[in-house]
């Protein structure tokens, strides 16, 4: 901390960053928010540079090396930095696939600012950009043996390219059938403590005796295969989701009777008469949790399993859906290396050059951010991408793109 990084241009204080806080020559980038330049950039190895972030504070004259949340981008061949609010800056990466060349770096958002209470440094977190509108993940949630992990499976089963599960992390034991990296992942309370520590996990909670939690990468790695994120988590968990950044739908699943649930936690056989008891005690505080105000949309009761998924899928919007039919929505954009990047309003506008029989014809991409969704931890949905063609020799035409 105090000192230049290695990789700092001259002249920073000078004004390195222009007037619209946006360069985007170079393999280093910087962004004014407030009274902090942001130094988006690095190391290059000569093709490509890795993505690092400092902090110059303008009034203390010091640099800070913040703690990173989520995943970054991968090594490119560049990067744009435009700056969309003095909460989040816009990354559009150099040589990238067309699913990973848009990306936010929020540098103030609620999530940013809770993260900087917890860990008590200077935080920054990273956000991959979503094309489209992509469907709400969904919360699920209610007491052990309600029947939230066959309601799961039945959705899974029949909408396969639609949904994907959220693995979580656990200190308990496997059971018979469990794989490893498939129901869970299992792990040692010390790692997971210590990737609690370091910000990995969206929310993680104490249940029935054990720790579980789900971490960032597990909801964005469903994000990034174009599905829709499902969560089996407890009520804890469920609260502190619903207090962070994910836009999510939440859905509390209630047992007939008290009765009824402790007989289908018997009959499922993979818990000691012991670990069947304290699960049962937890199960009535989490029901009137879950009936209180303020965490879940809906309550589902799974009395009659088939009648209770007939309710999942309504809710879901997925009545009339064929399963066939659906497909992941659009991934990307194609840029090529060579652009530019300028912003009006709520419109970033990426001028591609290509060089075709000596004219160098111009193709403008603008991408909307008027309608952003979600952000970290997780994704940031709602990026909508339209392509003008040939501007250089006259308007060609508008389309789409997502
Ligand atoms: N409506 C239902 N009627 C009868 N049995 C059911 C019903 N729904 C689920 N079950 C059965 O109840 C048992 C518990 O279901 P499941 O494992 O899906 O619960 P869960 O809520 O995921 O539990 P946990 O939170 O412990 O993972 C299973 O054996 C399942 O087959
Ligand atoms: N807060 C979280 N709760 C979780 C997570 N993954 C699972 N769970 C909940 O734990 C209990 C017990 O599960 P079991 O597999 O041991 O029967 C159940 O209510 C799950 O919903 C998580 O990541 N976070």
């Amino acid at each position: 901390m105090g000192e230049a990084p290695a990789f700092c241009v001259d002249n920073l204080q000078n004004g390195f960053s222009n007037g619209f806080n946006l360069k985007s020559e170079g393999c280093e980038t910087s962004t004014n928010v407030g009274d902090k330049t942001f130094v988006i950039g690095g190391l290059n190895d000569g093709s490509t540079s890795s993505i690092g972030v400092q902090i110059y504070g303008k009034s203390t004259g010091k640099w800070v090396i913040p703690t990173v949340l989520g995943t970054k981008p991968k090594p490119c061949k560049g990067h744009s930095a435009v700056l969309l609010s003095e909460e989040q800056i816009l990354i559009i990466t150099r040589g990238s696939t067309p699913d990973d060349c848009i990306w936010f770096l929020e540098v103030d958002t609620k999530y940013v600012k809770e993260q900087k209470k917890v860990l008590g440094t200077e935080v920054v977190a990273w956000s991959k950009g979503v094309m489209g509108e992509a469907e709400k993940p969904v919360v699920i949630s209610g007491p052990s043996g309600v029947g939230k992990g066959t309601l799961i499976n039945m959705l899974m089963k029949e909408f396969p390219s639609m949904f994907g599960f959220s693995v979580s992390h656990t200190t308990r034991a496997p059971r018979d059938k469990e794989k490893n990296g498939v129901h869970y992942h299992f792990t040692e309370r010390s790692v997971m403590e210590k990737d609690i520590k370091d910000g990995k996990f969206l929310e993680f909670a104490s249940v029935h005796g054990n720790l579980y939690g789900t971490s960032i990468e597990a909801v964005e790695a469903v994000a990034d295969s174009g599905k829709r994120c499902i969560l089996d988590i407890d009520v804890q968990g469920a609260r502190s989701v619903r207090a962070s950044s994910l836009d999510a739908i939440f859905i509390f699943i209630c047992p007939p009777s008290m009765k009824e649930l402790e007989e289908r936690l018997r009959a499922r056989g993979t818990e000691t008469e012991e670990q069947i008891l304290k699960r049962l005690r937890n199960a009535e505080a989490e029901i009137e949790q879950g009936k209180s105000r303020g965490i879940f949309d809906h309550t589902l009761y799974n009395d009659n399993l088939e009648e209770c998924y007939k309710n999942l899928r309504g809710l879901l919007g997925l009545d009339g859906i064929a399963p066939t039919n659906y497909k992941p929505s659009p991934k990307g954009i194609d840029l090529p290396l060579n652009h530019s990047v300028s912003k009006i309003d709520n419109k970033i506008l990426i001028n591609c050059e290509t060089p075709e029989s000596g004219n160098a014809s111009k193709n403008l991409i603008v991408l909307d951010v008027s309608s952003l969704k979600g952000g970290a931890p997780g994704r940031t949905r709602g990026l909508n991408v339209y392509a003008i063609d040939s501007f250089s020799d006259g308007f060609d035409g508008v389309h789409k793109l997502s």
